[in-house]
């Protein structure tokens, strides 16, 4: 596997390229052939059924997986936010994202969404040009989820990174991505735009149409 990181191209090179990406545990195949493309400033959200092999892309992505096959490059820079924090308990909170030191809290004294607020500012911090972005919010409650969902909406588009959004949420795909994956069966067994009002509010037809459409592909039966 050649997971590699490319000095900082044109404006038209993908922020990442991945061709023929492949990992078996053992015998039990979980990725074979997928290709995969991002562009510069777009985000992607990966939807697929648990243990279809989401994070094991996304570790390979990342170069944390050094026994996958295929290529894949990131073009320019990249930052991992996982589900858990991950934080450095004994550093703290603006010592672990590298900031000026005004709140002198430790992260265990935080709460789970304070927490992973620390987490996203020390992924950004970087100025990455891609996010690899793991059930971010997963293990938030629904309102702060919802916050984080929107924090993440302004930051983009402040910022204008690119992102792969693992989630098993389709309406956070929907509400953040410009185009969902599907992984199933090892592959991309599809790829939708999401091409919706800017508002993207789950009372729009196109939204709903679109969420019936995913939970559908996903196996899910909707009323
Ligand atoms: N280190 C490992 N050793 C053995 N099997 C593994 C390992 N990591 C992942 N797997 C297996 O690979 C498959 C895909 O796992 P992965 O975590 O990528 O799925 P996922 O789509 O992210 O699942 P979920 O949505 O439930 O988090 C699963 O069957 C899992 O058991």
């Amino acid at each position: 596997m050649a997971s590699r990181t490319a000095g900082h191209l044109s404006g038209a090179t993908p922020v990442l390229t991945a061709h023929g990406v492949g990992r078996a545990f053992g015998p039990s195949v979980v990725l074979a052939g997928v290709d995969l493309t991002i562009a510069r400033g777009e985000v992607v959200a990966l939807l697929g059924g648990s243990g279809s092999g989401k994070s094991t892309l996304l570790r390979i992505l990342a170069g944390l997986d050094g026994e996958a096959s295929g290529t894949s490059v990131v073009h320019g820079t990249a930052a991992v936010v996982f589900q858990e924090h991950r934080l450095l308990p004994w550093k703290r909170v603006a010592d672990n994202v590298g900031l000026a030191d005004r709140h002198r809290a430790w992260p265990t004294e935080l709460s789970g969404g304070q927490a992973q607020r620390v987490a996203v500012a020390r992924a950004l911090v970087r100025e990455p040009d891609l996010l690899l972005l793991d059930e971010p919010f997963g293990a938030l409650d629904a309102l702060t989820r919802l916050r984080m969902q929107i924090l993440l909406r302004r930051l983009r588009a402040e910022h204008g990174f690119a992102a792969l959004l693992v989630t098993h949420d389709v309406e956070e795909a929907l509400l953040l991505a410009d185009r969902i994956l599907l992984l199933d069966d090892c592959r991309i067994a599809a790829e939708l735009p999401v091409d919706l009002a800017p508002t993207r509010t789950p009372d729009d037809p196109a939204f709903g149409a679109l969420r019936r459409h995913l939970l559908d592909r996903l196996g899910v039966p909707t009323p």
